[in-house]
């Protein structure tokens, strides 16, 4: 079961975390928990180790520690008064050991990867302290590990890590027999590499640790707490009407969470596919709500588009030029540019006449990609680059739309009819996604009008 930031958030909500986790402990099953950070905190964390590393004044360290430590005893001091002297102490050696590695970076004014990834997985070493500790208070044996000694090992890839597959036997020597009699409760996001360096795995990642632990541990299912129901047809904070989706395939929900829907993380999914493990959300906030599966099983007769998401913070780039024409190579070459000075391409789209190369990327790798491509504009293979912060890449979603004409042209003449100007248009050869751009400005009514147009709102007896 993992919990994330806001269901961790303060004392109220770990009081429900810990309800949850009685109810289910007396119901005889065996649980092993996956925290995030208390939600705001990992933020914090980030923005700390950058102030600390470029503020030329004096960085306000003390302070952050002091808030920090003043947010984390008030959550204790309410949820295990009874322990507040021994683990309040253990939260104290953490903190010191965080102002003085923020210290450290404010003196060499140098902040290396691994010293981030290091300083900001303490969030999550923090939070599940307290919801050890919370459960202990229930009378339910707990203990707190932190991911590295629960067996995570990971790339040194830091702040993206992906988990190695040597993780598996690890997790389970060392999480499974501790199940039996205690509820171990995990830090999500980090991880460390096989030389022990701690990394994290991605904003949200703690997603993506609970499914690894799920499948090292062979659980029957994987459960993600969250403050929605479920998953839902769209952003709830962007339009109207969204609703719960009682069913979604594995494939279906990785390529919602990887446009957008932040209640899965992408790389989530599929340690739970490899070992056929049931996903569910869940809302803490709302237990009793069935929350949404997600299995192999694809229901996709009826109702063929499931749900419409976004990715903002991205920009399209265009690569242009007739000196691309019949040219082979050229794609490699940009492809590999951007590669290798580590820009994400999210989507690509090629003309047939191949005088145009289009991709999406991350709004903040845009400086690294146009300063890579101006390259190949001065060797005169292309003619020019030209990108577009303002724009918003929308997915429409649904394992039924493979096979199925007609979905595009509906797709299309909607938002054609809306008036909303599609800049962009890429698709899968898997057929589970539609994707396209749409300015920044356009974007919640694009998701709105597509949202309509395959009545995502009713509910569909085939779900
Ligand atoms: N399609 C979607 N279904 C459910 N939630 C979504 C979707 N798209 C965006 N969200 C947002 O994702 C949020 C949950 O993700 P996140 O804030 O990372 O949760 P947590 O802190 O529990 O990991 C929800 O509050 C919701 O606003
Ligand atoms: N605390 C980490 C990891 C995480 O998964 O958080 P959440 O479950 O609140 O999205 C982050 O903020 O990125």
């Amino acid at each position: 079961m993992k919990y994330g930031g806001t269901s961790v958030g303060d004392a109220e909500s770990i009081a429900r975390v810990v309800d949850i986790l009685a109810r289910y402990h007396a119901e005889g099953h065996e649980l092993a928990v996956v925290v995030s950070a208390m939600s705001g905190v990992t933020d914090r964390l980030h923005a700390i180790a950058a102030e600390a590393e470029s503020s030329v004044e004096e960085p306000q360290i003390a302070a952050f520690i002091q808030a920090l430590r003043a947010k984390h005893m008030k959550a204790l001091e309410a949820v295990a008064p009874s322990q507040v002297e021994m683990v309040g102490a253990v939260i104290d050696e953490r903190l010191w050991k965080l102002e003085h590695i923020l210290t450290a970076v404010h003196a060499l004014h140098e902040l290396t990867r691994r010293s981030k990834d290091y300083i900001v997985s303490y969030g999550e070493r923090l939070s599940s302290m307290i919801v050890s500790a919370a459960l202990r208070e229930r009378g339910i044996q707990s203990v707190a590990l932190d991911g590295c000694e629960a067996g995570l090992l990971t790339t040194d890839r830091h702040g993206d890590a992906l988990v190695l597959p040597s993780s598996d036997a690890r997790i389970n020597s060392r999480v499974l027999p501790l199940l039996m009699d205690t509820v171990p409760v995990i830090t999500g996001y980090m991880g460390c590499t096989p030389e022990g360096i701690v990394t994290t795995l991605g904003r949200s990642g703690s997603d993506y640790s609970a499914a690894v632990i799920g499948r090292g541990i062979d659980a029957d299912e994987v459960w993600i707490w969250t403050d929605v129901d479920g998953v839902l047809t769209s952003d709830p904070r962007a339009i109207r009407n969204v609703r719960v989706l009682p069913y979604v395939s594995y494939r279906e929900a990785m390529e919602l969470s990887y446009f957008g829907a932040k209640v899965l993380h992408p790389k989530s999914i599929e340690p739970a596919m490899e070992k056929n493990i049931i996903v569910r959300v869940k809302n803490t906030f709302n237990p009793d709500h069935p929350g949404t599966v997600v299995r192999r099983q694809e229901n996709k007769e009826k109702r063929v588009v499931k749900a419409v998401t976004h990715i903002d913070r991205v920009a399209l780039v265009n690569v242009n030029g007739v000196q691309m024409v019949g040219r082979p190579g050229t794609a490699k070459e940009i492809f590999s540019l951007l590669g290798d000075a580590g820009v994400n391409v999210m989507m690509i789209s090629q003309a047939s006449s191949q005088a145009n190369i289009s991709m999406i990327i991350e709004e903040a790798d845009l400086a690294v990609a146009k300063d890579v491509l101006s390259g190949p504009v001065k060797a005169g293979l292309v003619r020019e680059v030209t990108a577009d912060r303002n724009v918003v890449a929308v997915a429409v979603v649904g394992a039924g739309m493979a096979g199925t004409p007609g979905i595009s042209g509906r797709i299309f003449t909607a938002l054609g009819h809306a008036g909303i100007n599609v800049m962009m248009i890429s698709q899968g050869s898997s057929e589970v996604n539609v994707s396209f751009v749409v300015k920044q400005e356009e974007h919640h009514q694009a998701l709105q009008v597509l949202h309509d147009e395959f009545r995502l709102s009713e509910e569909c007896d085939d779900e």
